[in-house]
């Protein structure tokens, strides 16, 4: 039998993960620029994609997933992604942190604490790796705050405490994201605050700041990934900076899958 060609192989489907993402919104463009006419890309969530990835690397069979970095995936799984010659899913993206605003005077303590939290990829993973393996979200980030009470204190230094002032922190269920909200809501829960954590999709994250009905949020991807967002409420929520530098999206596979650019899905 003659081999078959990659679409065939794995039924022209990409496996995606929550509609809004904005990973969703660049493979849609990937799929344009590269012309993957019968190419699919199927949405479901985070947590189903990694099922659906451990479920094909598990069996050595071909998977394409939008995948993106930080995430314990790497760490899982030898994995690639695909060259992305025409710049569809942009090149080095941050994670932002956005407050509504009015944020500043109302809770300016919170502010502060949110504008200086930032940590790495490798502090990050540990907190998501736990939960991966198992722990609640609120023990990992627990434990890691118990193990790194140095760097914490980087972000709470000279913070006054509050009396139980109400916080909502909205965040949509990604692994990493898991991971910085349990942690800040802990942080900000030793200062005093009392926090929900709203666990949203990415649309309604980025309209629930912007329109005040929660006063921040961990998950702003940047500059590309969230851009539409950013522009549609442009003026209507405040930066308040990076967490973290030097991520990234685009489309993962198995190291076992003999391509390497996003043009070889053609074949
Ligand atoms: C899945 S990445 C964390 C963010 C996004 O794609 O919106």
């Amino acid at each position: 039998s003659t081999d078959s060609t990659v679409g065939e192989s794995l039924n022209y489907k990409i496996t995606g993960i929550d509609p809004g993402a904005g990973i969703m919104e660049a493979t849609e463009r990937a799929i344009t620029d590269y012309e993957l006419d019968e190419w699919d890309l199927v949405s479901g969530s985070s947590a189903a994609m990694t099922a659906s990835l451990k479920k094909a690397y598990d069996a050595e069979e071909p998977i394409v997933v939008t995948g993106w970095t930080p995430h314990w995936k790497f760490a899982e799984y030898d994995l690639k992604y695909l060259e992305d010659p025409k710049g569809s899913y942009g090149g080095e993206e941050e994670i932002h942190t956005i407050g509504r605003t009015g944020l500043q005077e109302d809770m300016p303590e919170a502010h502060q604490v949110l504008s200086n939290f930032n940590w790495t990829e490798d502090e990050m993973g540990e907190v998501m790796i736990a939960i991966k393996d198992g722990e609640k979200p609120e023990v990992a980030a627990q434990t890691w705050i118990d193990t790194n009470p140095e760097k914490v204190a980087e972000w709470t230094e000279g913070i006054e405490k509050v009396d139980g002032d109400k916080i909502k922190l909205a965040y949509v269920a990604w692994d990493s994201e898991i991971a910085s909200t349990n942690v800040m809501s802990i942080v900000l829960t030793s200062l005093g605050y009392d926090v929900t954590m709203l666990q949203v999709e990415a649309g309604p994250m980025w309209t629930a700041v912007a329109d005040g009905s929660a006063d921040a949020s961990l998950a702003g991807w940047l500059p590309l990934t969230h851009a539409t967002y950013a522009e549609k409420f442009d003026g209507k929520f405040e930066d308040l900076g990076t967490s973290m530098t030097g991520v990234k999206i685009g489309l993962v596979v198995p190291a076992y899958m003999d391509i390497t650019s996003i043009e070889d899905l053609k074949k």
